[in-house]
């Protein structure tokens, strides 16, 4: 698999999961967030067409590229973006309310660093995303679907990690965080048996990560929060 380049090129065609990870919901977009995204998101945004997207040209430059999935409204990714302007973003999310969010920052920052993709980052790491093309990805507090007969629909699964193998570059990484332990346990277990992935020292420890909508309404609940980082093999 982590060989291999995107489905198109292969002559495969895309495989939907059979149950999504995230809930059907439009959310209610403030005015603002809609005329953004009617206004700019032919600025600050990626469509999927056929075949795999030419990222150097998108942001017009090489540059170490770091993909974030479920992105909420998209704060994180914006301090990132700021703090290295040297470095390229990009975003997957569903909800569209939380990219209206995103570009209204954008646009406001003036920061050239980011892009936006709409879409089920399943789908989206399929189709459109070259291998290997990300040096690091994050997913910070991915839907944490608590009860045991829905943890089929969490994000991280075995083959959802076979995708980011292919997507992240040997000697790349990956990071994820959660304040459900028992999603902790689930995503060390399928990382741990993948040889495409080694964990990182620095486990556990929330470390150069901004902090998340999603990771303080868990404080306010008393929720712990678990960091957990992996380096993709560099011999797989
Ligand atoms: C619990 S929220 C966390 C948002 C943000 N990372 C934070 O920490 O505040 C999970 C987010 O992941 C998005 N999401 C879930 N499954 C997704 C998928 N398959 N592709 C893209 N986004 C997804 C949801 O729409 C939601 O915004």
């Amino acid at each position: 698999m982590a060989n291999s380049i995107t489905l198109e090129e292969r002559g495969e065609s895309f495989q939907p999961r059979p149950i999504t990870s995230f809930a059907r919901r439009e959310g209610r977009m403030t005015p603002a967030q809609k005329k953004a995204l009617e206004h700019l998101w032919p600025r600050y945004s990626i469509d999927l067409g056929t075949g795999p997207l030419n990222l150097a040209a998108i942001f017009n430059r090489q540059a170490e590229r770091i993909l974030e999935i479920g992105f909420g409204n998209g704060e994180s990714l914006l301090q990132q973006a700021r703090a290295a302007p040297e470095r390229d973003f990009l975003g997957i999310e569903v909800y569209r309310p939380g990219i209206g969010h995103l570009l209204l920052r954008l646009k406001a920052e003036g920061l050239e660093n980011i892009r936006v993709i709409h879409g089920d980052a399943w789908e989206v790491l399929q189709r459109a995303l070259p291998n290997p093309s990300l040096d690091g990805v994050q997913i910070f507090f991915p839907d944490p679907w608590p009860k045991k007969r829905h943890h089929k629909r969490r994000l991280i699964q075995p083959s959802f990690v076979d995708l980011l193998e292919c997507k992240i570059k040997p000697g790349g990484w990956l990071h994820l965080a959660t304040d459900w332990q028992d999603y902790a346990e689930q995503i060390k277990a399928v990382l741990n048996q993948h040889a495409g992935f080694n964990p990182l020292a620095n486990e556990g420890q929330s470390t150069q990560r901004p902090c998340t909508k999603f990771e303080a309404r868990g404080q306010q609940q008393g929720h712990g929060v678990w960091d957990l980082r992996f380096k993709r093999s560099v011999d797989s």
